[in-house]
């Protein structure tokens, strides 16, 4: 990757520029990704050279559009392995994939007393929908606790997956801790069990290999915003029997196939789930967004990243005052940091930063059960990316020194 700085940082002209007088250091991946180039253009070019509604139009340029529309769903069936582009639905993001997954598939099947199991390091985006499924169906929530790494443990849950469990939902990766959960080893608890395994990969799809089969996994749910690829625009992978039995969310055109005044019937999936004028552009641009990661590679975009923990998990941890929460180890951590400088509130360390050209988020990262968990109202967060270096980390160590300093 080192190699190739030079040409990844050319196509991302948003990292060339100054903040407060510093060059910008963004550190705040896991909030959203910055975008090559190739997708930027791509927007520009679907606009300005084949814009046009997709599938029904007989035109040239409602072609051109839907098949560029529709390639995008073989890109995501490669880059996680999915059986069938079918079992490809496009969303708004992982929220929407998770509230479909929740209302579409879970509310149809879940009785009183069933269980759903979620993590306390989960982001609100995979508890609040869960929470609306039980108070419609009388199921109930069972959260998995954490290991010191901030991972889910796995022994605590082989107590709590049980006969009783019908839904396992977890995140991949946590955008606070940036453990990496043992997936393929809860999905087989979970279908031990007889439950299905959804899997919130926001946090994972876009800085590793995912490959759907390998974890044997029901549902996974991402962000295209988190890979490159524009906002509004997401995933929602299902095995297709299951996206079969799935109830559609949103009614109208496109989605149907027939239209009677008192009955209408369905497309097959994915198109059932997308009704009305989609994202059109944002879906072709997520697509190039897919061809830059392959291009690169899933696994370098890992292995860089790890070297980057590495390389800053150690300097960083030599600050005075400087509080860690998960893993201290580099190889359990994907390339999320989130900590605390004793005696600041994040809010002011993430302020200090800014006037250091760092941009790092602060807050409690929509996961708020897990800071109760944690015993903080808060934490800053610095999460990096493909295009980040080790010059990057070195600005994040130095501006908190500084910060340090400043404060005392
Ligand atoms: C693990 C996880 N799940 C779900 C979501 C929701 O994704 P969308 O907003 O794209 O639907 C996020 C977003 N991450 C938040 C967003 O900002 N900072 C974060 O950590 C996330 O990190």
């Amino acid at each position: 990757m080192d190699k190739m700085k030079n040409e990844i940082l050319a196509d991302f002209k948003i990292l060339d520029q100054t903040v407060n007088g510093e060059p910008l250091v963004y550190l705040d991946n896991a909030a959203t990704t910055q975008k090559p180039q190739a997708v930027i253009k791509s927007l520009v070019d679907y606009y300005e050279h084949d814009n046009a509604n997709v599938h029904r139009g007989v035109h040239t340029l409602a072609q051109r559009a839907t098949n560029a529309y529709e390639a995008t769903r073989q890109k995501v069936k490669k880059l996680i392995n999915a059986d069938s582009e079918r079992e490809v639905v496009y969303t708004k993001g992982t929220t929407e994939s998770l509230n479909w997954i929740a209302r579409g598939y879970a509310q149809k099947f879940l009785q009183p007393g069933d269980e759903i199991v979620l993590s306390y390091a989960e982001h609100h985006s995979n508890i609040v929908p869960w929470q609306q499924v039980c108070e419609k169906t009388g199921a109930k929530l069972v959260y998995l606790d954490l290991n010191a790494d901030g991972q889910v443990d796995l022994k605590k849950a082989e107590h709590l997956i049980t006969e009783k469990t019908k839904i396992v939902s977890l995140a991949q990766v946590s955008n606070v801790l940036g453990a990496v959960n043992p997936i393929k080893e809860l999905a087989q608890l979970a279908h031990q069990n007889g439950a299905i395994m959804v899997v919130d990969g926001a946090q994972s799809v876009p800085h590793m290999p995912v490959d759907v089969k390998e974890l044997d996994i029901d549902f996974l749910a991402f962000s295209g915003h988190k890979m490159l690829g524009p906002t509004g625009t997401g995933i929602l992978w299902g095995k297709l029997e299951l996206l079969n039995q799935m109830a559609p969310l949103d009614f109208g055109g496109e989605m149907i196939d027939f239209v009677e005044l008192e009955h209408s019937t369905f497309k097959e999936v994915p198109w059932k789930f997308e009704g009305g004028t989609q994202n059109i552009a944002g879906v072709i641009a997520l697509g190039k967004a897919i061809d830059y990661l392959k291009a690169i590679g899933l696994a370098n975009i890992a292995q860089h990243e790890t070297e980057l923990m590495e390389y800053v998990l150690p300097k960083l941890q030599a600050i005075d005052g400087f509080e860690l929460y998960g893993s201290a180890d580099p190889a359990k951590h994907a390339g999320i940091i989130s900590f605390n400088l004793a005696g600041l509130h994040p809010h002011d360390t993430a302020t200090a930063l800014d006037m250091e050209g760092v941009a790092i988020r602060a807050g409690h990262h929509c996961a708020q059960p897990l800071m109760k968990k944690l015993q903080i109202a808060a934490s800053a967060r610095a999460s990096f990316y493909l295009y980040n270096t080790k010059e990057d980390a070195d600005k994040l160590v130095e501006a908190l020194i500084k910060t340090r300093e400043f404060f005392r």
